[in-house]
């Protein structure tokens, strides 16, 4: 089991994944990314064809969710009954739909367990787990407690780099109707007691990524 947890929460496109991995790798931690669990669901719905939109079907599918992720910061991969689906979860059909999965209580219930279950077995000296409500909910005594932040401008810029082939109009609109749908089910948008903000929106990706690496070494 890992001595220090650092729980990362925030809004999409606000850094998570990339700094959250980046100052692992240099820590020498473990990183769970949480998010994936959430799409890997969503894509094997669509793959099984269950209604996403039918909480009921939704929920049968998490007991027997066949999941496993990769907490290596260098040997990052998500399967589902064995099958390597890395690549598919980031798909824009299955960013579209991941929400509506994300809110079904029972989904929620049975990934924060298996989260749980991730953090306990990780044997590294520290596991970085970034999400939305991981300090809130998955890890509240994690040692560390981030809210990384960035303003919407900034965060869509960033996405907007990244697809080229979308059009930043539609990617501005994704973004905010998504963090939308989230925000109703989890607050990431403020941070809760004891949790430190870090607002990247003036920094660059290496300054942010040292500025998480200084908050973890000054609260672990
Ligand atoms: N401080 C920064 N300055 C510039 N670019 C950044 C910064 N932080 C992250 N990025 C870039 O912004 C993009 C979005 O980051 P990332 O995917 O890590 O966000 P996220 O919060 O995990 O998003 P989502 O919740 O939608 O998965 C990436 O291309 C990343 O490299
Ligand atoms: N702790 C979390 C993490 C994610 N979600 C849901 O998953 C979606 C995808 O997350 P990314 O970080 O990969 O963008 C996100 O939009 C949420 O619906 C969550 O609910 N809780």
């Amino acid at each position: 089991m890992s001595d220090i947890v650092v729980a990362v929460d925030g809004p999409a496109g606000s850094g998570k994944s990339s700094v959250s991995r980046e100052a692992a790798r240099r820590l020498g931690f473990a990183y769970l990314d949480t998010g994936a669990a959430y799409r890997a669901l969503a894509w094997h719905c669509l793959d099984e064809g269950v209604d996403v939109e039918d909480a009921t079907e939704v929920a049968e599918r998490v007991a027997a969710f066949d999941y496993a992720i990769g907490m290596q910061p260098d040997h990052y991969f998500v399967r589902v009954g064995g099958e390597d689906i890395t690549p598919d979860i980031r798909e824009p059909r299955v960013t579209a739909v991941v929400s509506a999965v994300a809110r079904v209580p029972e989904v929620r219930a049975g990934l924060t367990a298996l989260f749980r279950r991730l953090i306990a077995e990780a044997s590294e000296p520290g596991v970085i787990v970034e999400g939305r409500d991981i300090t809130t909910v998955v890890a509240p005594d994690a040692a560390v407690r981030v809210l990384l932040t960035a303003s919407p401008e900034a965060r869509m810029a960033r996405r907007s780099a990244e697809l080229s082939a979308v059009s930043a109009e539609a990617t501005a609109q994704q973004l905010a109707s998504r963090d939308a749908q989230d925000s109703r089910v989890v607050d990431f948008m403020n941070a809760a007691d004891g949790v430190t903000t870090l607002d990247s929106t003036d920094l660059d990706f290496e300054h942010t990524v040292q500025a998480l690496i200084d908050i973890v070494r000054a609260g672990a």
